[in-house]
């Protein structure tokens, strides 16, 4: 049993607390006013033991503000489930031992016998699918605000077994998303199976999806397993399906359709068990208003659709993506990318997205000789961002009218604090202030 720790005052904490018990995950009882009541040992084995976080706020240890979530600009499920009535789910960044990591924090409403609400039970399922800070692993990582609601709708999507179907630029990390979807969910101990639609021709499209018998042409010498056999029981990752030729869309979507398949040459029809995920960098609406896609396959596998940012959407991740991808290259231990070369990354447009970095990390890597990979061992194209222009966000700053510094400042921190998904420190970090300065520039916005 749990080891609870408890705050001796609260009358009702007993009872509540004895729920804690048989959570597995990190969990706590929360006052109306954002305090810690009593967490369980996988709570205090994250955060610090009992007696070091009780009584604290929430927003204090997990992300060390000194204002409630919603007030730093992040989405509170404590204030959202006050506003509700309801349970709320969030997806947050919070301070853990390996440093700040993504968190799916569920917040449930506590009432009493008169229906008053007492407190809240606080539940953390820790996400594994994707990191926050460089380390090993190959799974996906991102902290950037567009980053972390594309991975809260893969988290939403992952549990049932609803078609997803991932939309993204090539090298935005689409087999990544669906690699996540199939281990968030119930099929994560089945197989997950990649099959590359571009250049299937027809006759290759139904022997490897569908398989064959022995002699089902010639140089069918033996029984083939199709790839839809291979992945019974897991997940059939489609990959760039806006380029199956239309004769091929019309057996997959009699497959979607019937959950039945025939194998080249076979006569018994075979039952299917998959969850489908599906891919593509092609605009498939208009490919249907062209009539290069089938409208009816379109809507058989557009039912949970999910875009994945650009790296340009997402230039927050560019330093993180870069860490963790040097990590990640084989014999890159040691290899770093100097400040000028990072700045002038920033400016990229990176056309080819995350498999473009990586790229140029790679050739970087070859070309320096002191471990560290500088302006010139950039590609050209990086090289020719015009030096008299300023960075991306400053060149288009209207200077025609003249606004007074201090309430242009407030005006940018509304809006930027707003946006800003990380915690004080680090946008402090960025904005180049120290916390407190921060701190006093924000509370002067209330
Ligand atoms: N979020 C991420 N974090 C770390 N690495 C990533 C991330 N997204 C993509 N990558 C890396 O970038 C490369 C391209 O990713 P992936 O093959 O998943 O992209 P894709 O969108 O499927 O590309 P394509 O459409 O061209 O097939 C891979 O090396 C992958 O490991």
């Amino acid at each position: 049993m749990a080891d609870i720790t408890l705050l001796p005052s609260q009358p009702a904490l007993p009872e509540l607390s004895a729920l804690l018990d048989v959570i597995k995950e990190p969990a706590t009882i929360l006052s109306l006013d954002y305090r810690i009541l009593a967490c369980n040992q996988a709570y205090a084995a994250i955060y610090g033991d009992g007696e070091a976080v009780l009584g604290r706020t929430c927003y204090e240890v997990s992300h060390g503000y000194h204002v409630p979530c919603d007030q730093a600009g992040e989405s509170c499920p404590l204030k959202r489930c006050l506003d509700t009535g309801q349970r709320q789910r969030v997806l947050h960044l919070h301070n853990t031992p390996e440093g700040e990591e993504h968190v799916d924090v569920e917040m449930n409403p506590v009432r009493n016998a008169e229906g008053e609400l007492i407190c809240y039970l606080e539940i953390m399922h820790l996400v594994k699918e994707a990191r926050a800070t460089p380390g090993e692993g190959d799974g996906m990582v991102g902290r950037s605000p567009a980053f972390s609601r594309m991975l809260e709708l893969l988290r939403r999507a992952a549990p049932s077994d609803i078609t997803v179907l991932l939309l993204g630029e090539s090298g935005t990390g689409k087999e990544l998303a669906a690699r996540a979807v199939h281990d968030g969910s119930s099929r994560a101990r089945g197989p997950f199976v990649t099959v590359e639609c571009s250049g299937l021709t027809e006759s290759l499209f139904e022997s490897e999806l569908f398989g064959h018998e022995r002699g089902a042409f010639t140089g069918a010498v033996g029984r083939k397993k199709g790839l839809i056999e291979a992945a019974r029981g897991g997940t059939l990752f489609l990959d760039e399906i806006g380029e199956i030729p239309l004769p091929q869309q019309v057996k997959l979507l009699r497959l979607i359709e019937t959950g039945t398949y025939r194998t080249v040459g076979g006569i018994e029809p075979q039952h299917a068990d998959f969850r489908l995920v599906c891919a593509t960098h092609r605009d498939l609406k208009q490919q249907v208003a062209q009539g290069l896609f089938r409208q009816d396959l379109y809507y058989r596998i557009s039912a949970f659709p999910v875009i994945l940012p650009s790296l340009a959407d997402r230039p927050e991740d560019l330093e993180l993506l870069i860490e963790s991808l040097l990590a990640r290259i084989p014999g890159a231990e040691g290899i770093s990318v100097t400040e000028a070369a990072i700045r002038l990354l920033r400016q990229y447009a990176f056309p080819g997205n995350i498999r473009e970095l990586r790229n140029i990390l790679e050739r970087g890597m070859l070309l320096t000789d002191d471990g560290r990979i500088g302006v010139q061992h950039l590609p050209p194209e990086c090289q020719h961002v015009d030096s008299v222009l300023a960075p991306a966000p400053y060149s288009g700053f209207p200077v025609d009218e003249v606004i007074p510094l201090d309430q242009l400042e407030r005006y940018y921190l509304q809006r930027l604090s707003a946006r800003f998904k990380g915690d004080n420190r680090s946008l402090a970090e960025r904005l180049g202030v120290s916390e407190r300065t921060l701190y006093r520039k924000l509370s002067r916005l209330k």
